[in-house]
């Protein structure tokens, strides 16, 4: 029972539990901390005894860190009182880990493997700021003895100043935005007792003369950075690459993806310029680790640092508690379909606290599935017009993003979907979300783990649920990639049978939702959820949802979406173990049965000889001619494959479908990978939190700077994808 009761205090707040000692079972750690009350009424004979505080609590680490971290952990604003695994393995190294070079004991540097929404932040961000604090603590010491003084807390902490503003303490570097966002929110609520720590945030798109005033005139405690900002800081500006050769620690979150050859170069670049190990001290930490990211991170490690890996080989990477579900669509005209399901039987299951991010590949596709959504969705979903739809990925003007980003982490209206990319994918923690859906595959086995990690965090560790729903030819992934996640497969009709059922329930008892409050002068802002009663009926709609959006979308925009989905998923044949044609077929289908588009649209070959693909025309059949080269889908091709919408395959569907072919690891090894260059990228062609080998799918193509088009074709204008239809 006292193991329950002490895993339960994730969520406990520890101010809470100051009660007297008698009246709790045997909790060591509570009668350590008011062991004073006790001694004071305690009979002569039984003096007070000294029990060691849990080795799970923070009370525990309470004399290796500084009395202003442990009260901003422990009393505000966190209010933790029990360590993850993680946090305990990484912070019982200290105070070792925090001693300034050359007093501090080897192994410095360590690379970390924990669970999505364990606390790594937590157990990285504490040594820096401790590391930090014990450098200035020794230039204070240093400025007194060299004036030969004992005491002068002037001349300390003016000494202390002087080194704060000119030389770089941590510099955390992460792959998006919001990341960074929130890691420097992080560090400035833990340094918050900390008087003067200053935490600076570069990122893209925000002002760089803010950023370099910010810099030039505070201290220079904590820099949190994307690498690209970062580099062309420390290119341009002097001052910043000479600060930062005096950093001595370095943090990379989400490791491996930093080290993938997307980013490569702007780390080698940035690295170059850091005093090298073991002046420097190298923390790496992410939930996956592969072992060839293992290998290039060792370049940036000390030779003999510490590995903690808080994931067991034998045990699933994703909380195993999350159940996981992937759906193979018998077609993809149960695509959209069957989203609005899952996010309908999610506002059933958790009436009043839905909250859902739902992930896809492209930047094109979120647009398009966020008005869908938007569109449709309100009418047709539990909460109806009540359901708050936003939309985040990196074509959007990064003041929204965050502002968006804000929005959802705060969102407590209990009927909320974020629609978005890759770059909520890693690290960004929004309490509260109840499922993620990914539609479509994910860039990788490891983005897939960091997208269900979205759901399942912190003190709801073990929560939520992760839905995988995919075309009939991307079943490969789940077949090759995912092969040590525990999925579970559910079809179409499943679904059907449980949000009928669900519904049924929700019309013969509507859960009672709160009212919005407008009592006294506050009024509540916030819209909260209403439930459509009755609901059943409109179950029946959902079947007629694509002949309906078809007409209603714009032909030229679902074109984009179709050529970003080309440039992503060609480079994915070799894992999905099927050839380029199948994706070209698959998606081509996708453009008329999961849009509703009356035809397949026109795709320049330039295109797909650049995508190394052919459709089996001459260059010159099509040329600009879009509406003579589309042609009617050939019947049956995707047809549903039995009567009840289950994936049940007869043996005749099974040797049509060219997608179950497996391929093989030879196809595989003998394709290389697409690769883009640092000049896409710089063009704005990539998706942030993604390598830019990615950067094709979610580029511009189809977008406003390079639109593969044929530019003598007339061209209807391209409609604002965020406004409703008029
Ligand atoms: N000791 C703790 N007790 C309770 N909650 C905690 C504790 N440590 C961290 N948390 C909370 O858990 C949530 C997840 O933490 P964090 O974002 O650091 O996870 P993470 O391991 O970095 O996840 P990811 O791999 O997705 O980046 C946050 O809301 C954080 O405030």
């Amino acid at each position: 029972m006292f193991s329950s009761l002490l895993r339960r205090a994730w969520a406990v707040p520890s101010s809470r539990l100051t009660v007297p000692c008698h009246s709790l079972p045997s909790p060591s750690t509570l009668c350590c901390r008011l062991s004073s009350t006790a001694a004071a009424t305690a009979p002569a004979p039984f003096a007070p005894q000294e029990i060691p505080p849990n080795p799970d609590d923070f009370a525990s680490i309470k004399n290796a860190i500084s009395n202003e971290t442990y009260r901003a952990i422990t009393v505000r604003p966190y209010k933790f009182q029990t360590m993850s695994e993680v946090q305990k393995k990484v912070l019982g190294l200290l105070p070792n880990l925090a001693l300034p070079y050359p007093e501090a004991k080897a192994p410095r540097d360590v690379m970390v493997r924990a669970r999505t929404g364990t606390g790594k932040t937590l157990s990285f961000l504490v040594p820096a700021i401790e590391a930090r604090m014990k450098v200035l603590e020794k230039v204070g010491k240093k400025a007194l003895q060299e004036n030969n003084l004992v005491n002068d807390t002037d001349l300390e902490s003016r000494a202390q100043r002087v080194f704060a503003r000119e030389n770089v303490g941590t510099l955390i570097l992460t792959p998006t935005r919001e990341l960074a966002v929130q890691i420097a929110k992080e560090a400035a609520n833990l340094s918050s007792n900390h008087r003067d720590f200053t935490t600076h945030t570069w990122i893209g798109a925000m002002s760089k003369r803010t950023q370099m005033r910010d810099f030039m005139s505070l201290r220079r405690d904590i820099i949190v950075a994307t690498p690209g900002r970062l580099r062309d800081l420390m290119e341009s500006e002097p001052e910043v690459k000479r600060s930062l050769a005096t950093t001595r620690q370095l943090i990379f979150d989400e490791a491996d993806t930093m080290l993938e050859i997307g980013f490569r170069d702007d780390i080698e670049a940035i690295v170059k310029d850091l005093p090298p190990t073991p002046e420097r001290q190298t923390f790496l930490f992410s939930a996956t680790l592969q072992p060839k990211v293992k290998e290039v991170a060792r370049k940036h490690l000390a030779a003999d640092h510490t590995y903690i890996d808080c994931i067991k080989e034998e045990d699933s990477p994703v909380h195993a508690s999350i159940p996981q579900y992937h759906t193979v669509l018998p077609s993809a005209s149960e695509q959209i379909p069957h989203v609005l399901r899952l996010i309908a039987h999610d506002q059933l299951t958790n009436p009043g606290a839905s909250k859902i991010i739902v992930f896809l590949p492209t930047t094109k596709m979120t647009q398009l599935f966020s008005t869908i959504l938007q569109t449709f969705g309100r009418s047709i979903l539990p909460t109806g017009k009540t359901t708050k739809v936003l939309e985040i990925h990196s074509k959007r003007p990064q003041v929204t993003r965050s502002r968006v980003s804000e929005q959802f982490k705060s969102d407590k209206s209990g009927a909320s979907v974020l629609v978005t990319s890759d770059v909520s994918a890693r690290g960004v923690d929004y309490p509260g979300v109840t499922r993620v859906i990914q539609v479509g595959i994910p860039a990788s086995r490891e983005q897939y783990i960091h997208r269900v990690g979205r759901t399942g965090r912190g003190a709801m560790a073990g929560q939520g649920r992760g839905d995988f729903v995919l075309l009939p030819w991307e079943v490969g992934f789940v077949s090759w990639q995912l092969t040590d996640i525990p999925i579970k497969p559910l079809t179409v009709a499943e679904t059907k049978t449980q949000l009928s059922e669900l519904a049924k329930k929700h019309d013969a008892d509507p859960p009672a939702m709160p009212k919005p409050n407008f009592s006294g002068k506050r009024f509540q802002r916030e819209t909260v959820a209403e439930f459509q009663v009755p609901y059943t009926p409109l179950l029946d709609e959902y079947d007629r949802l694509v002949s309906e959006f078809g007409p209603r979308l714009d032909v030229e925009a679902v074109t984009m979406t179709m050529t970003s989905l080309l440039g992503y998923y060609m480079a994915k044949s070799a894992d999905l173990r099927v050839s380029q044609s199948v994706i070209l077929e698959g998606i081509k289908s996708w453009s008329t049965d999961a849009v509703g588009l009356d035809q397949v649209p026109y795709i320049p070959q330039s295109l797909l000889s650049k995508l190394g693909v052919s459709d089996n025309r001459t260059r010159s059949y099509g040329t600009g001619r879009a509406g003579q080269y589309a042609k009617p889908r050939r019947e049956g091709q995707y047809e549903r494959s039995s009567r009840d919408g289950s994936y049940d395959r007869t043996t005749r569907d099974r040797k049509q479908a060219p997608w179950m072919g497996r391929g093989s690891q030879r196809v595989k090894d003998s394709r290389p990978r697409q690769e883009w260059s640092y000049k896409e990228h710089q063009s704005g062609g990539f998706d942030e939190g993604r390598p830019k080998r990615f950067s094709y799918g979610d580029s511009d193509y189809g977008g406003s700077r390079s639109r593969p088009m044929d530019a003598s074709r007339p061209r209807r204008p391209f409609r604002d994808w965020n406004r409703e239809e008029e």
